[in-house]
């Protein structure tokens, strides 16, 4: 069974890197991020480089 992981600040320059090897490496990966320095499109192309591991990715946006 994959293991879940939780990234805070996600979708930034180190996290979306992050979250792509965790996706690769199998596991779902829930990120939550406040998008204050950072944007949902990387995580949009994160899903899309982690091709058939895309899936396993969930975002949740905080204020
Ligand atoms: O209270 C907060 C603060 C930040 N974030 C999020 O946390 C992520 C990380 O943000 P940082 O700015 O701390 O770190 P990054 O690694 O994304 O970026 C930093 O390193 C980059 C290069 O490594 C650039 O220099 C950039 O300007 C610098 O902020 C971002 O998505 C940001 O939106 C939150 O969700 N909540």
């Amino acid at each position: 069974m994959a293991k879940n992981i939780l990234v805070t600040g996600g979708a930034g320059y180190i996290g979306s890197h992050t979250v792509l090897q965790l996706l690769r490496g199998g596991y779902r990966t829930v990120v939550v991020d406040n998008l204050d320095n950072s944007s949902d499109v990387a995580l949009k192309r994160v899903e899309e480089l982690a091709g058939e591991f895309g899936n396993n990715l969930s975002f949740h946006q905080v204020c």
